[in-house]
């Protein structure tokens, strides 16, 4: 297939996504509630996920500690997946299954947030990290694609993508972590009219 066909297949697939988005608006609003609420109240907001999904997670931490799109004070976000000491550690001497869930028993208490990304909805570890951040009392919310998977099962609220594609998942959950952030800066700004750092 050439570049061009793949260009226009992505357009195609992404756009279908795109289309059935909206119907998530309850799940992202109680999702941009929960966020809000816990850094409101001095928690914190943990994030979790795997390869592509690992990069979101990070991505999604990073827009708190650092900036959006307007300027706010930091708020306290971590991703669980840049600590390779620890990654490596709990892999090795655990399992892998474990590397998120052993520094979700370290690292979170009750009314932090935890987000679990995962586009199959069934990868080990996140699904564990979810149940145990639920065990520590934190609110769980999930990112997942359209069949939820068994990681729906242990999140309060999960924005299930539409679509059954890795690719398009992931791009719809991008979408997702900064709609989510629109709603964490219009709570943490203080002067509504500061302005958009220009790209
Ligand atoms: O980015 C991609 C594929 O687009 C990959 O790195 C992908 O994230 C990895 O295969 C992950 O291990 C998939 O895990 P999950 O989304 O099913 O939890
Ligand atoms: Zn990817």
């Amino acid at each position: 297939m050439t570049a061009a066909r793949h260009l226009q297949t992505y357009i195609d697939r992404h756009r279908e996504a795109l289309d059935r988005l909206g119907d998530l608006a309850p799940g992202v609003t109680a999702a941009a509630q929960a966020c809000v609420s816990a850094l409101t109240n001095g928690h914190k907001l943990v994030t979790c996920g795997n390869g592509g999904s690992a990069a979101d997670a990070q991505h999604f931490a990073a827009e708190l500690t650092g900036r959006y799109r307007r300027e706010r004070r930091p708020l306290p976000a971590l991703a669980l997946t840049t600590d390779s000491s620890a990654l490596t550690c709990i892999g090795n001497d655990y399992a892998f299954d474990e590397v998120f869930a052993r520094q979700v028993r370290a690292l979170v208490g009750p009314g932090d947030v935890l987000v679990g990304i995962t586009t199959s909805g069934n990868s080990a570890n996140v699904v564990k990290a979810l149940a145990a951040a639920r065990d520590r009392g934190a609110v769980t919310v999930a990112l997942t694609g359209e069949a939820g998977g068994e990681a729906a099962r242990h999140a309060d609220i999960t924005l299930k993508a539409p679509s059954s594609r890795t690719a398009h998942i992931q791009e719809m959950h991008i979408l997702l972590i900064h709609v989510l952030c629109e709603s964490i800066d219009d709570a943490f700004v203080e002067d509504d009219v500061a302005e958009e750092t220009p790209a």
